[in-house]
């Protein structure tokens, strides 16, 4: 053992691993050493430890990774929600009006607000999360809001390319966006976005942007597919991008593309070339009352898919990855472990974060296995099963975030 201390939570009822044999364990144990996972086994084998926690028969799964949200924003958007609810159709147009509320706040206000969203889905069990830029809209907010998103989560998305805002010129904005903007976000990001829709950016932009941000080193990612089919999804495959999200409306030829794009990764190993993960957004769907993205016809043709909370004031204004599980078991027809695989490692592919460096790097996150980082969700329920089975219970019992007992 290392100097650092160490914890022994035995008697875990279920432990659902993720890793990469997909183990499901009973009467398990684990051990956290500083931030990593020093041991997981069956409970009568474990070693000794210097703290004990009992599970009391509860499960353990890995702390969820949540890798699509929209944190750093200021306002609220209840009375377009109500529209929605009354027949209005969802448009890319209500960006602006949290870009208004956004520009309005100070620093310290945006800070407090995306600090209270981080712990709020800490609470709920998500260890790991993402957040994009996107409520700025011009350089200087758009560097703002990534200093604080960057000093706030785990992984940083420059989404400048979320709406051309009112009265500027689409390509002049583009430009920007491919510019002046990119280099002021660049030392606060490793991910850049766009919203490539209608009532967005066209697929002539989103290249720019695609190319742009590629050229300055950072990995890609896509809306696309929202609110009717599109390039959006071709684009991410043929950029490589590390996920495409939404992906609501596809046609066969998406779907065999991005299956395409995992041809050449072993999925029992997690080894060889990654493709473009799907990231389905269950709560956004049902908010904006869109089909469901096809969750189950993505994994029958082989694509690796991710569930993320895409919690933001307009489209999806929840945290909560436990919904978002229960919704893709009770609608989408993926099973348990599946959801919950989306959920954790899913989302960590989708950032690539799903393998790391045990010695001196970056832990994998994602997943329960030695070397790991020690991101833990144990439920108030005896299995996995009960997300899906009580829907809308509070099932969150403890949560270990790096090593560090955050609930
Ligand atoms: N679709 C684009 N962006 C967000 C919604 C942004 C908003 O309406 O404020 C999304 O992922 O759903
Ligand atoms: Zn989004």
């Amino acid at each position: 053992m290392s100097g650092q201390t160490s914890t022994l939570i035995s008697n875990i009822g279920e432990l659902m691993t993720q890793d990469s044999e997909h183990r499901v364990l009973q009467d398990a144990a684990v051990v956290i050493e500083g931030e990593r996972i020093s041991w997981i086994g069956h409970a009568s084998e474990a070693p000794s430890a210097d703290e004990r926690v009992d599970a009391g028969g509860r499960a353990v799964l890995p702390g969820w990774v949540d890798s699509h949200t929209h944190l750093i924003f200021a306002g609220d958007r209840t009375a377009e929600f109500e529209a929605r609810m009354a027949g209005q159709s969802y448009s890319a147009g209500g960006i602006a009006v949290t870009t208004g509320a956004t520009r309005a706040a100070s620093d310290e206000e945006l800070t407090r607000l995306a600090a209270g969203r981080v712990d709020e889905a800490v609470s709920q069990g998500t260890t790991y999360l993402e957040s994009k830029t996107g409520y700025g809209l011009d350089l200087e907010n758009e560097a703002r809001s990534a200093r604080i998103a960057a000093a706030t989560v785990d992984e940083v998305t420059y989404l400048g390319a979320h709406l051309v805002p009112a009265g500027v010129d689409p390509e002049e904005y583009t430009d920007l966006v491919c510019g002046p903007m990119l280099d002021a976000v660049r030392p606060y990001v490793r991910w850049a976005d766009v919203f490539c829709e209608r009532g967005a950016f066209t697929e002539g932009q989103s290249r720019r942007v695609l190319s742009a941000c590629r050229e300055a080193g950072l990995g890609l990612r896509v809306h696309g597919n929202q609110l009717g089919e599109g390039p959006g999804v071709q684009l991410a495959v043929e950029f490589g991008a590390a996920s495409v999200d939404h992906v609501n409306y596809l046609c066969e030829a998406d779907i065999q593309a991005l299956a395409g794009s995992w041809s050449g990764w072993d999925a029992s190993t997690g080894s060889g070339s990654r493709g473009t993960v799907a990231t389905c957004l269950p709560a956004c769907d049902l908010s904006t009352r869109q089909p469901l993205a096809p969750g189950r016809v993505l994994l029958d043709a082989g694509v690796q898919i991710a569930l993320a909370s895409n919690c933001n004031p307009g489209t999806s204004y929840t945290s909560s990855m436990a919904f978002c599980v229960t919704t893709a078991v009770l609608q989408m027809h993926l099973s348990v472990h599946e959801a919950v695989r989306a959920a954790s490692y899913g989302g960590a592919l989708a950032l690539g974060r799903e393998s790391g460096n045990d010695v001196d790097g970056e832990r994998a996150v994602g997943s329960i296995a030695v070397g790991h980082r020690a991101d833990l969700h144990m439920l108030r329920a005896p299995s996995a099963t009960h997300l899906a089975y009580r829907p809308g219970i509070p099932l969150t019992f403890a949560v270990w975030r790096a090593g560090v007992r955050a609930l």
